[in-house]
């Protein structure tokens, strides 16, 4: 069996990336895998996809969308990241938000939308993250199979495996689509909030607050 094809076929968590990112022909390779299968899973929901003009083409629509798109934080590499000096020794509490949330739920494969905040507390003699860059980790972690509550943390570990900070902070804000367009049916206000906090902002609590205080005031502003 080739390189390829056993890299291919080794199995993860729906949450977590491969050991190493898929290049376009073995996402090729992929698409063309999982299209045959949703036809299989098609002819088993007797949904004709030959003959239907609305679904002829769906079973490759949706493997290219799972790849490409909705789970493409499983076979692409993180997002590349700009780090400055922070020559200043800036240590005050920084808050982005909100950052748009598109991800994918892992019980039910419905989407879970919504907004995220990141909170860092640099650390003085380290660096500084361009601020785009939090959106792009944020989508990268997101683009997966999730639960909200290990999507936070995720976020959070990767930020601070890759900054250093004094302390940092992520929260949540998202509906859960599995609840409102199916089962129990729930409003489509329903969301669920989750948080995810390290160091100096795991343990001061006036920090806590101040970030919690600007989220508030992020998410007034939308
Ligand atoms: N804690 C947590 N629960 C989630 C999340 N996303 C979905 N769920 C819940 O996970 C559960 C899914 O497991 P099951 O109870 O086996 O699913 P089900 O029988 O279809 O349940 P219903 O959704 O109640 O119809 C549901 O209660 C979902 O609402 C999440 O991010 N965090």
């Amino acid at each position: 069996m080739s390189m390829t094809i056993r890299r291919l076929m080794r199995t993860r968590l729906g949450n977590e990336s491969l050991d190493l990112s898929l290049d376009g022909s073995e996402k090729a390779l992929m698409v063309g895998s999982a299209a045959e299968k949703l036809r299989e899973l098609f002819d088993v929901l007797q949904i004709d996809h030959r003959n239907d003009h609305n679904t002829r083409d769906t079973p490759q629509r949706v493997a290219k969308m799972l790849v490409e798109e909705t789970l493409r934080g499983r076979y692409d590499s993180p997002p590349d990241i700009t780090e400055f000096e922070n020559v200043r020794g800036f240590d005050q509490l920084i808050i982005t938000g909100p950052i748009d949330l598109r991800s994918t739920c892992a019980h039910h494969l419905m989407p879970i939308y919504g907004r995220a905040y990141v909170g860092i507390l640099p650390d003085a003699d380290g660096k500084i993250l361009g601020l785009s860059k939090y959106d792009r980790i944020v989508d990268y972690f997101a683009a997966r199979l999730q639960i909200q509550e290990e999507l936070v943390k995720q976020i959070g570990q990767h930020i601070v495996d890759l900054t250093s900070p004094r302390g940092l902070a992520v929260r949540i804000s998202a509906v859960h689509m599995c609840k409102t367009h199916r089962g129990v049916r729930a409003s489509h206000n329903s969301r669920m909030v989750s948080s995810s906090y390290h160091g100096a902002l795991a343990t001061d609590q006036s920090l806590r607050e101040e970030f919690l205080q600007e989220c508030i005031a992020l998410e007034r502003g939308c």
